[in-house]
């Protein structure tokens, strides 16, 4: 073949090959019609029926020279492209997103600011044993400048048979501390319909890991539009974290702070695995303010010092750090609490090298 025979075969091709670009950009367009059709009546964006209809019919029509497998394959490539682009197009059209919402939300809860440039360090006992117990930690927090008291009054535990908490009383004191002390107060809450009623006691509501897809707490969370803390669920994906998020925002309530505490996985040497990399992605993909566990993550009180320094170099907006009077005669979680001493060396620490400002 001469050398000019092949660049005219050259040239037909790149022609058609612009005509076959043209037709798949027409037909991506169309298809993003067919998407927004299916997103208004709430169906599935995957439609296997219909993809294997079109590639029976495809197929029946096939004269040659690719054999039906190829031009299966072939088309059945496009259908995927043409299902990936949908599937982007609805993740950018979530409020969670940055594509949606490209700054930093920042949360002022009682002039307390948390997400943007803000470091917010959130502490207090794991569970709230009793007024005396809850005043000398909160005292001791604020002399030091912490904002946030946290505590728990109803309580998560995998055991019935393990303290529950004080529940109603729990929040009542939490209350009475914070009043007392200026505090912003911060406790989880487990059931819709303690929602409303919350809101009197505390003015940020945690859901908890054990909770981040218990969808009609997340809705009620939404409707109660009180600044809501969404901890990741020890099994829960990145991408589930955010979906849960945005049935809150979804809701009319964008005050929604995400929480890594940890992932399960083979390690025991630790309570669960502090996924560090969830922090830049969070940051990346969503402009809600993101929050680490320390305590809760790691479950040991010898590594709460790196674990934080490491959270709050990998981007995160704060901290929550467990702290009690006395870590051995605590209801729950003794281990991992630091005493109020280990807290002002801990909080000291964190602010004399930098990591919080
Ligand atoms: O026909 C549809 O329902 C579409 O969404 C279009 C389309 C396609 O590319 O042809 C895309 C994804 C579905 O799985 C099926 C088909």
């Amino acid at each position: 073949m001469s050398n000019s025979e092949l660049e005219s075969l050259r040239k037909s091709l790149d022609e058609i090959n612009y005509q076959i670009l043209e037709l798949i950009s027409k037909r991506a367009e169309i298809v993003e019609k067919i998407g927004a059709q299916k997103q208004k009546h709430g169906l599935p964006r995957f439609d296997p029926v219909r993809e294997s209809t079109m590639l029976e019919n495809l197929v029946s029509r096939n004269k040659g020279p690719f054999d039906d497998a190829t031009v299966r394959h072939l088309f059945k490539q496009i259908f995927k492209a043409s299902l990936e682009m949908l599937e982007e197009e609805h993740k950018n059209h979530l409020l969670v997103t940055r594509k949606r919402k490209n700054e930093d939300t920042v949360i002022e809860v009682k002039g307390v600011k948390i997400g943007g440039e803000h470091k917010i360090v959130m502490a207090g006992p794991c569970t709230v044993e009793s007024y005396g117990q809850l005043r000398e930690t909160a005292e001791a927090l604020k002399t030091l400048g912490v904002d946030v008291l946290r505590a728990g009054a109803y309580k998560s535990r995998t055991s019935p048979y393990d303290f529950q908490g004080l529940g109603q009383e729990g929040l009542e004191i939490l209350k009475r501390v914070g009043d007392e002390f200026g505090m912003v107060t911060m406790s989880e809450i487990m059931d819709s319909s303690e929602l409303r009623a919350a809101a009197d006691y505390i003015d940020i509501v945690e859901i908890g890991a054990k909770n981040m897809q218990n969808f009609s707490l997340l809705k009620a969370a939404g409707d109660a539009k009180l600044p809501v803390v969404l901890r990741r669920g020890r099994s829960a994906t990145l991408e589930e974290l955010l979906l849960s998020a945005e049935y809150i925002l979804d809701r009319g309530n964008s005050q929604v702070m995400l929480m890594e505490r940890g992932i399960r996985t083979y390690e025991t040497w630790t309570r669960s695995t502090l996924d560090i990399s969830a922090i830049p992605i969070l940051k990346k993909e969503s402009h809600l303010p993101v929050l680490v566990d320390v305590s809760n993550s790691t479950g040991r009180r010898d590594i709460l010092l790196p674990c934080a320094k490491a959270s709050l170099a990998a981007g995160s907006h704060g901290i929550l750090v467990e702290v009690h009077p006395d870590p051995a005669l605590s209801l729950t979680d003794a281990q991992q609490q630091l005493d109020v001493n280990q807290f002002v060396e801990f909080f000291r620490e964190l602010k004399s090298s930098g990591f919080l400002n």
